[in-house]
C-alpha cells in the first residue's frame, strides 16, 4: 500500500506545513459549505501542530473541531485529548470555533456511545480535514493491535461513525471514530516523527495482517495514497 511521505526538516517547518494543509481544507469547505469540520488525534505529537493551526486566520465561528479518538477520562485528566485540543488548538481567534468532545461522562463508552453518536451527527459532514497519529505498534485513532472492538472499527462499511474500543495498550478504555468517516474527509493526513515511526510506516505498507498493524486498515482503503508529513 503506498503512501506519499513529505519529510521536512525539523517539527517546526512540518508544524507550518501542517498547519496550512488543514487549513487549505477548511477554507475550501467553508467556502463551498459555509461550515466545515476538523477531526484531530492526541497523544505527545500534535501540540505544537495545534498552536501553530490555533493562528491560522480562518473564518473559526464557522468551523467545528472534534476528536479522532478519546481516552474515555475527564478533561480534568493529563490524558485527556479534548483538554489537550483545548489547551493548544482552542484559544485566541480559534476559540471561537465549535468544539464537540467524545467524552459524554457516561460511565464506559459503551454506555456513552448513544450520546457520542448524537453530538457527532451534527457536524458538518464529510470532514474537511483529519489529521492522524500512528503509535509504534502501528495503532492509528484507537484501532490498537488485537483491541476489543477493532474489527467493527476499520470495517470499510461500518455502518456506526463511532466505536467503542478496549485494548491492554490503550490504557484507558477508547471511543474512536470508525474507518468510514475518516477516509471520507477531503483531506486525510498522518502526522509523524522520528526514525522509529517512520520504519513503524514503511513496515505497514507491506502486507500482513490489518489486525497486527491497524494503520494497515487507513493505507488499504484510502481513497488516494495517505499523506503522510513526517519530521527526523
Ligand atoms: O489518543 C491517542 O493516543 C491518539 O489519538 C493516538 O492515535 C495517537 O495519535 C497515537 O497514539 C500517537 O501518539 P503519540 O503522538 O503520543 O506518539
Amino acid at each position: 500500500m503506498p503512501f506519499a511521505l513529505a519529510a521536512y526538516e525539523d517539527r517546526a517547518a512540518l508544524a507550518r506545513a501542517l498547519a496550512a494543509h488543514v487549513a487549505q481544507a477548511l477554507l475550501a469547505r467553508t467556502a463551498r459549505d459555509g461550515a466545515a469540520s476538523l477531526a484531530v488525534s492526541g497523544g505527545r505529537t500534535p501540540a505544537l501542530f495545534l498552536e501553530t493551526l490555533s493562528a491560522a486566520p480562518l473564518d473559526w465561528g464557522r468551523i467545528s473541531v472534534t476528536l479522532v479518538d478519546e481516552r474515555w477520562v475527564p478533561e480534568t485528566s493529563d490524558r485527556s485529548n479534548a483538554a489537550l485540543v483545548r489547551a493548544h488548538l482552542l484559544k485566541g481567534a480559534a476559540a471561537a470555533a465549535r468544539f464537540v468532545p467524545l467524552f459524554t461522562g457516561a460511565p464506559t463508552p459503551e454506555a456513552g456511545l448513544a450520546a457520542a453518536e448524537e453530538r457527532v451527527g451534527g457536524l458538518p459532514h464529510p470532514f474537511a480535514a483529519v489529521v492522524l497519529g500512528m503509535g509504534d505498534d502501528g495503532h492509528t485513532a484507537s484501532f490498537f493491535p488485537g483491541a476489543e472492538g477493532l474489527e467493527a472499527a476499520i470495517d470499510p462499511a461500518a455502518p456506526a461513525l463511532l466505536a467503542a474500543i478496549r485494548a491492554e495498550a490503550a490504557g484507558e478504555p477508547r471511543i474512536t471514530f470508525t474507518l468510514p468517516e475518516l477516509l471520507a474527509a477531503d483531506t486525510l493526513l498522518l502526522h509523524i516523527e522520528g526514525k522509529v515511526k517512520r520504519e513503524v510506516l514503511e513496515a505497514a505498507s507491506r502486507p500482513g495482517p490489518q489486525g497486527q498493524m491497524p494503520i494497515r486498515a487507513v493505507l488499504r482503503h484510502a481513497r488516494r495514497p495517505l499523506d503522510v508529513l513526517w519530521c527526523p
